[in-house]
């Protein structure tokens, strides 16, 4: 990042008070959900994602590609292309690449070098289960986004995060929420993930984290209730900040017809009216 570019919390803060949303259209590309006018096409991928976030993009304040769904089909490039055309056209919406990423530091290395350079992401998703040494790789790239997974939005999130590792009884997602808030955020550059599936670990880790940015995924195809999501992650006294709330399914399939992004639009507008009118 060079010194005139904004840092992802600056984008961030940005996006929230320019675009009047805290909603996050995520890219999930399943190649058998595709349109009939794309089916098959060698860049249906990255013409689907593109015309949705032509749709889409001043209903938003950011917008994050699932590493997945383009590596498992070979679209690495058409990901490249995508992320491209994001940064190109709209240059003030923050692009998190959600890969997941947790390995020995030199492998870490790597990756970040992938999702910054190569891909030209502003923050990546990361998990914590093998300690900040995995994770110092990432904030070597001064002013990159680092979103750490700690309650994850999936029922099974509960087997590991729900366990108590202090004495006095805080289970590992709040561990870690306070690890990221007081130890490992010097540079600020660290979110954190917790689902809308659970707004009372929302609650709790707004009030360990301060103002930190939380990715929000869950709403949507998950069921998340918005109106609690919202509650539970608000900043006192700054409203419509502070929440990156996901959704892609629900966005992304709104018609499974050629119209798909005229539909995805009204879904986003409909979501992001919901959050406005929740905050
Ligand atoms: O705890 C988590 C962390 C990440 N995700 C990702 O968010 C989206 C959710 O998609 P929907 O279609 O809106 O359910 C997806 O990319 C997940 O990999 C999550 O769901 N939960």
């Amino acid at each position: 990042m060079n010194s005139r570019s904004n840092t992802f919390n600056q984008q961030l803060q940005s996006a929230w008070a320019s675009q009047g949303s805290m909603l996050c259209v995520g890219f999930d590309p399943d190649p058998k959900r595709l349109p009939p006018a794309l089916q098959g096409k060698p860049e249906g991928i990255f013409e689907f994602c593109r015309d949705i976030s032509d749709a889409t993009a001043d209903l938003v304040c950011a917008f994050k590609p699932q590493f997945a769904y383009f590596a498992s089909q070979r679209a690495e490039a058409q990901l490249e292309k995508l992320i491209r055309h994001l940064k190109d056209q709209y240059p003030h919406i923050p692009v998190i690449l959600d890969s997941k990423r947790g390995d020995i530091g030199s492998t870490a290395d790597h990756y970040a070098l992938e999702a910054f350079e190569r891909y030209g992401a502003d923050a990546i998703t990361v998990n914590p289960y093998m300690g900040f040494d995995t994770i110092e790789p990432y904030l070597k790239h001064h002013g990159k986004g680092v979103i750490v997974l700690c309650r994850t939005s999936n029922p099974g999130g509960s087997d590991l995060q729900f366990l108590n590792v202090s004495p006095n009884g805080e289970p590992l997602y709040l561990h870690v929420a306070r690890l990221a808030a007081n130890q490992w955020n010097g540079s600020g550059q660290i979110g954190l993930v917790v689902g809308a599936t659970f707004p009372e670990e929302i609650a709790k880790v707004r009030a360990t984290v301060g103002e930190m940015p939380l990715l929000i995924p869950g709403i949507g195809a998950q069921g998340g209730d918005i109106e609690a999501t919202v509650k539970a992650g608000s900043i006192s006294g700054k409203p419509g900040t502070g929440m990156i709330i996901n959704s892609s399914r629900a966005i992304l399939y709104a018609s499974s017809g050629n119209d798909f992004a005229q539909a995805a639009r009204q879904a986003a507008q409909s979501t992001r009216d919901a959050l406005r009118a929740a905050t």
